[in-house]
């Protein structure tokens, strides 16, 4: 029996992969020539009716996405294999499938989201799947690099490697790899406990809870990347919005989904959800709290109603010199006409306007008409209809209209409510002074994300009137007929003058195939935006599939906007309670959703830190037991060695000794964050780019270190980290033991503290220098 000495055999495989994964990437070459040949041919196209237009965006966009998807398949295109006992050719997973070209059963590249890929991820020797070895491969460019191998067949007998140590030592050269200021995708690595929550029924509502550093955020994505996959043709046309804490933390995971080649996914936070409205402005914690309560969707109600007024005294109308009176009782009459017209505010104007002029045409009619000597009215039906027309033209009665139901945007509304007491008191029955003064602010303050789902309440209950739109509408359709009829008009012409033959007269001409209506028809204009620029603009818009990340901090109000946006309730939602830092958040997912959903939602849980050293995730643990909010932690998956230390200083040196201890840190690899209370932030920001004029505070993760606040630091991570004045973090949040657990919590390797005065008891786990 001849012995194979195991790197040569090594050497053989890695040669064997290469000459594989080659071919892959010829494949790949191969799709995209024939794609792009494919996009060019569309382009050249000229179509000719909007049926044609229509169908060939599509294909245009068709094409231009799988372009996409093949360019985005092009690092690390393959990354795994399996053989199987039953089978007798290797599976290999990647980015993408790939067929080969004859059709052959087994793909050339399964795609990690099929079905096929899925023992890759989760076959254990105990649950083999089929699966007998599992090889990782690592390439760089086009070269493979390495390859590691696990066996799950216990019963073999020359196991090099049995099920683990390689799966591992991929993970933890993922975890220990410097970061980059941008969330980068796991496929190679995702975990048996991840995959079970990225594949999920669609259907329903999953709460994923875990905390820190679980890799949420990473499932969530790849949960949005796999749902893609497997209902491609519901979601291409009903869209998933993906929705995050702060526009930083968008920036963060910006590249993730498109590195999986998926690019039709609305990424947003609270304050980008309404079309058009930039609401960014910063608020104070407990006013965000009031208006995120559930009872505001009442008070915007009331708000709408208190603008369907009635009259404190009756109003003359000088209708061409003759004085109506119209009383308080005709007011209110004119108030329950509309209110029964329609549930919707400016929907039923129309109707209130209506029900006014032929109130005033009545009035004015019985004083036109009265008969001196006692008898009937002496006017006829065409008279009134005569003087109907005459108060519908006239302002006063205009004016009547709009101050009896003024026609309302949810802006106006909700700015003139909150900017003035009587209309808040008027909508706020039963609220204590404290909480209503919260609400009141200026007449042109700046919109902020709490006003968001506010603005969406006041939509509903306004809707709109689009009686102008549509005799809009109506007029352009008339303008189009009129102009196809003078186009057909003048081809006819044309022919008659030029024909010189009856052979001539005989041929074709447009007019011949074409009426005006269908000339018309073809002048429409196409909507040719994707799927979701035509969700991100249009505010009804309905998603096939919603994710919301670090949910925790999303109020009632907010919820209630979401769940609208969500009527099928497919949704993933995703958060750690223990890291809630808004007032208006949640402390237990039974208690924020339950309002919503009842118990219809399925709770999964995560319980590995992949982010936070071991070393560190004891401090971090000591402060949430601290605070008493309970909640999960998470095990840390690695520890680094390196101890997390806290520095005490004198508060006039405090920006000082910060800009000298972030200097030191940004000595080593990667990415720093100084996380401060938010009233030290610019002076701390300022000491800092004295030694590092990099230094940004508005959220550029690539750019070099960032000063922020605990509220900005959600959701990220940075190889080091400076927590400054831990007792202000605590003492300046609303949750301060929270937004202290979140600082601590997001450094990958290194993490220290300078403080002033003495060290809280529960950070004694760190070594004082
Ligand atoms: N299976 C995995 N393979 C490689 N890296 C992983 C894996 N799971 C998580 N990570 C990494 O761990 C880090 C934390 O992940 P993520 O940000 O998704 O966690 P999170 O639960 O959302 O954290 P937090 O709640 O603290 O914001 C990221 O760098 C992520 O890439």
């Amino acid at each position: 029996m001849s012995t194979v000495r195991p790197e040569v055999a090594h050497a053989a495989d890695l040669a064997g992969e290469q000459q594989y994964v080659g071919g892959l990437y010829t494949r790949l070459d191969e799709l995209r020539a024939r794609t792009v040949r494919r996009l060019e041919e569309q382009l050249a196209l000229v179509p000719h009716n909007p049926q044609a237009i229509g169908e060939r965006e599509a294909q245009v966009e068709l094409h231009t996405q799988r372009i996409v998807a093949l360019d985005a398949a092009e690092s690390g295109l393959c990354f795994g294999r399996l053989d199987r006992h039953d089978a007798d050719v290797p599976r290999y997973i990647g980015r993408i499938g790939l067929s080969a070209e004859d059709g052959a059963e087994e793909p050339l590249l399964v795609d990690w989201r099929a079905p096929a890929a899925q023992p890759f991820y989760t076959a254990t020797p105990l649950h083999d799947l089929g699966v007998r070895r599992r090889r990782h491969i690592r390439t760089r460019g086009r070269t493979v690099e390495s390859i590691a191998d696990e066996t799950l067949d216990l019963t073999a007998p020359d196991v090099a490697e049995r099920a683990g140590p390689a799966s591992e030592s991929v993970l933890l050269a993922a975890l220990n790899a410097t970061r980059t200021g941008r969330m980068t995708d796991i496929v190679r690595t995702i975990q048996a406990e991840q995959d079970r929550i990225i594949r999920a029924d669609a259907r329903g509502v999953v709460v994923v809870q875990g905390g820190p550093g679980t890799g949420k955020t990473a499932v969530a994505l790849h949960r949005a990347a796999f749902l893609l996959y497997t209902h491609r043709e519901r979601l291409a046309r009903s869209g998933l919005l993906v929705v995050g804490p702060t526009p930083t933390f968008l920036r963060y995971i910006a590249d993730v989904l498109p590195s999986l080649g998926e690019t039709g996914v609305v990424l947003t936070d609270l304050g980008g959800l309404r079309p058009g409205l930039h609401a960014q402005a910063p608020e104070r914690p407990e006013v965000a709290e009031v208006k995120g309560r559930l009872a505001m969707a009442d008070v915007v109600a009331a708000a709408v109603r208190g603008r369907q007024a009635v009259l404190d005294r009756p109003v003359e109308l000088d209708i061409d010199g003759t004085l109506l009176r119209f009383a308080k009782a005709d007011a209110a009459r004119i108030r329950s006409r509309a209110r029964s017209a329609s549930r919707m505010h400016n929907e039923a104007r129309p109707a209130a306007a209506r029900a006014v002029i032929e109130l005033v045409a009545r009035k004015y009619a019985d004083k036109l008409g009265e008969n001196v000597l006692g008898g009937a009215n002496l006017l006829g039906e065409g008279d009134v209809a005569a003087l109907r027309r005459e108060v519908a033209a006239e302002p006063a009665v205009h004016s009547l209209i709009d101050r009896l139901w003024p026609r309302l945007t949810a802006e106006s509304l909700v700015a003139d409510l909150l900017a003035d007491p009587a209309r808040l008191a008027a909508a706020t029955p039963g609220w204590s002074d404290a909480d209503r003064a919260l609400l009141h602010r200026p007449a042109s303050s700046p919109w902020t994300p709490a006003d968001v789902p506010l603005l969406e309440e006041a939509d509903e209950l306004l809707g709109v009137d689009d009686s102008a739109q549509r005799a809009a509408a109506r007029r352009e359709e008339q303008r189009r007929l009129r102009h196809a009829q003078e186009t057909l008009d003048l081809l006819h012409g044309s022919r008659s003058q030029d024909s010189e033959t009856e052979d001539e007269s005989e041929e074709l001409s447009a007019g011949d195939l074409l009426d005006a209506q269908s000339l018309a028809e073809r002048q429409e204009e196409v909507d040719t935006r994707s799927t979701a620029e035509r969700a991100a603009a249009d505010r009804s818009w309905t998603y096939g599939h919603v994710i919301v990340d670090e949910a925790q901090e999303l109020s009632a109000m907010a919820w209630r906007l979401l769940l609208r946006r969500c009527p099928t309730r497919s949704m993933t939602v995703v958060g750690d309670v223990a890291q809630t830092g808004s007032a208006a958040g949640a402390s237990s997912w039974a208690e924020v959703l339950t309002p919503h959903l009842g118990s219809s939602w399925r709770l999964e849980e995560l319980t590995v830190n992949y982010r936070t050293p071991a070393e560190i995730m004891a401090v971090a643990d000591d402060v949430l037991a601290a605070g008493g909010s309970g909640g999960t932690t998470a095990q840390a998956v690695r520890s680094t060695g390196m101890r997390p230390w806290s520095r005490r200083v004198d508060e006039a040196a405090l920006a000082d000794a910060v800009a000298e201890a972030a200097a030191q840190f940004d000595k080593e690899d990667g990415t720093l964050a100084v996380v401060v209370p938010r009233h030290r932030l610019d002076a701390v920001a300022a000491a800092v780019r004295t030694r590092l004029p990099e230094a940004t505070t508005d959220g550029d993760l690539t750019a070099g270190a960032v000063v922020l606040a605990p509220e900005s630091a959600k959701g990220l991570e940075f190889d080091s980290v400076l927590v400054v004045d831990p007792v202000g973090i605590v003492g300046e949040g609303i949750r301060g033991h929270n937004d202290l657990y979140v600082a601590l919590t997001r450094a990958t390797q290194r993490l220290g503290v300078v403080h002033t005065g003495e060290l809280p008891a529960m950070l004694a786990g760190l070594d004082a220098r």
